[in-house]
């Protein structure tokens, strides 16, 4: 799969261009840095003016909040890393029971929690609603999904590589690439799910996160079902710290404002490559230095044409991908929406009905959020900070329904937040990691975006090129995470029993065998 190295190449520094500096992109410079230390010199291409991609913030009242990619999940193991390495803390959880959450579509509420009881009351509630047998059912089979994943992090430790979505989720588990092939409905209904399981929370799950429906594929869907069964995290600092800290504990270097253009294989010299980018006065440069260049951004038809070039022959490839458009709004107001529902309590709304434009609406909280400072944030009569998702631009009267006539819209993006997944699983096609397979020098780091897109599995990528350029130069993989004391104490533990264990059953062999 991978191109044969060159024999020389180990004793050469190493010259990575790294396009676009988001989460992934600083990821591969991290990894690149781990694997290679002083024997790499990384070049970080950013267009805009600065740091995160899809990972941002905002200002509001004094203190930061998140406006990208927001939450996190207890296996994703590199980000949780990531956050010991480069000295970061989590947000602190919000408190379950001072929250309501709601369910509508076009005919109003149709389930909502009350905060009541310390939440007592709304898991009875819950547990009617969807059915005891059948939520346990449904996360029993998420979380043999999140087992089966979790095997990448052993894998990639020993240096495993992969091309394709197929290489990568059949290594981890056969089911896992059957459920790719179809929808998540298809995989819900096979499984004998209730219609509430299927068409509520299966469906808020997706719609909510990918403004997405039940018919995109069962592994897409399965990464957004894992949000609904564990309590998710943040980064304190906002999840835009983890690419900022990296590019500096990488020591890369980062160019921003700098546009690339044109991506080539370099014409004279086989092994390299060739870079043209803009520079923030207009200058275009040409650099034909790289030993290899990591594109670490979405591609996307769009992009693809005047703005952006690959100039090989693989450019067919991403005409028929799109990315969804989630307009992500910030507003500071008064929730009139359902005027039954409490106002002294932090509400999130979430639509199960695709024709609505709008996805959700949830109060926000500052990424520095604390338990104690914060206990009655928010928890007023008057106005919250609210984040809608909204897959269509909202006009006045849409706002007028949601918000009383004095709201204030703080922020607006339309986010090019996540690819537009096929309705089709089956005629999905995935853009390979490697996309000069003559070579293996120009890698795609969010090829796997279009099989499903969050923080981790960026991480996951950018280990995955790490390890495929460690592997060409014939440079050892190294271990990135640290054995953790338990872990050693635990195997210590566990092999001085199996030692005890061996000479218990030895002695007692040995003294019945002759009758001591
Ligand atoms: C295969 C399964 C079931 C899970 C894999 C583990 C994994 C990658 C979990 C991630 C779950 C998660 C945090 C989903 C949210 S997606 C990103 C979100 N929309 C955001 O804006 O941050």
């Amino acid at each position: 799969m991978i191109a044969p190295g060159d024999k020389e190449s180990n004793e050469k520094k190493l010259k990575i261009a790294i396009i676009g500096s988001g989460i992934s992109g600083t990821a591969n410079a991290y990894f690149l840095k781990h694997l290679f230390g002083d024997k790499v010199e990384i070049v970080i291409f950013e267009k805009s003016n600065s740091i995160g991609g899809r990972l941002a913030t905002y200002e509001f009242n004094e203190r930061m909040y998140e406006i990208g990619g927001s939450v996190l999940h207890p296996s994703n193991k590199y980000m949780e890393e990531f956050l010991k390495i480069l000295d970061l803390k989590k947000k602190d959880q919000e408190e379950k029971r001072k929250s309501i959450v709601g369910l509508f579509d076009s005919n109003g509420l149709l389930f909502n929690t009350t905060g009541n009881l310390f939440g007592l009351l709304d898991k009875i509630r819950f547990l009617r609603h969807f059915g005891f047998f059948q939520l346990l059912k449904f996360k029993k089979w998420i979380r043999m999904f999140i087992k089966n994943f979790s095997k990448i992090y052993r894998l990639q430790e020993h240096g495993f590589v992969f091309n394709t979505l197929e290489e990568f989720l059949t290594k981890l588990s056969p089911e896992l690439y059957i459920i790719s092939q179809k929808s998540l409905e298809n995989a819900l209904k096979d499984l004998e799910f209730n219609k509430r399981i299927i068409y509520e929370l299966a469906s808020i799950a997706c719609l909510t996160n990918y403004c997405q429906s039940i018919e995109i594929d069962g592994f897409v869907g399965l990464v957004s079902l894992a949000g609904t069964i564990d309590d998710l995290w943040a980064v304190e600092t906002g999840n835009k710290s983890v690419p900022t800290k990296l590019v500096e504990k990488a020591g890369a270097e980062l160019r921003l404002k700098t546009k690339v253009k044109y991506i080539s294989k370099d014409s004279q010299e086989s092994n390299k490559n060739s870079i043209v980018y803009e520079t923030e006065n207009g200058d275009e440069i040409q650099d034909n230095t790289f030993d290899y260049v990591i594109i670490a951004f979405p591609i996307f038809k769009n992009v693809i044409g005047d703005d952006f070039k690959l100039n090989f022959d693989i450019q067919e490839d991403f005409n028929n991908l799109e990315m969804q458009v989630t307009n992500t709004y910030v507003v500071y107001g008064e929730l009139i929406l359902f005027p039954n529902l409490p106002s002294d309590k932090r509400i999130s709304l979430h639509c199960i009905d695709p024709k609505l434009a709008c996805r959700s609406i949830a109060v926000q909280l500052p990424c520095d959020y604390s338990k104690k400072k914060d206990k009655n944030l928010y928890l007023n009569d008057g106005k919250k900070l609210y984040k809608i998702f909204s897959q269509e631009k909202l006009d006045e009267n849409a706002f007028e329904r949601i918000f009383k006539s004095d709201y204030e819209i703080i922020q607006f993006i339309p986010w090019l937040a996540y690819p537009k997944y096929e309705k089709n699983p089956n005629s999905k096609q995935i853009p390979k990691v490697i996309l000069d397979s003559d070579r293996s020098r120009i890698l795609y780091s969010n090829s796997l975006e279009w099989s499903s897109s969050c923080m981790e599995m960026c991480a996951i990528s950018a280990r995955n090129v790490a390890n495929i350029i460690a592997a060409k130069e014939n440079v050892l993989t190294k271990k990135f995470f640290s054995p953790k004391k338990d872990d050693i104490f635990t195997s210590n533990l566990h092999l001085m029993s199996k030692i005890s264990s061996f000479v218990l059953i030895s002695g007692f062999l040995f003294s019945s065998f002759y009758k001591i």
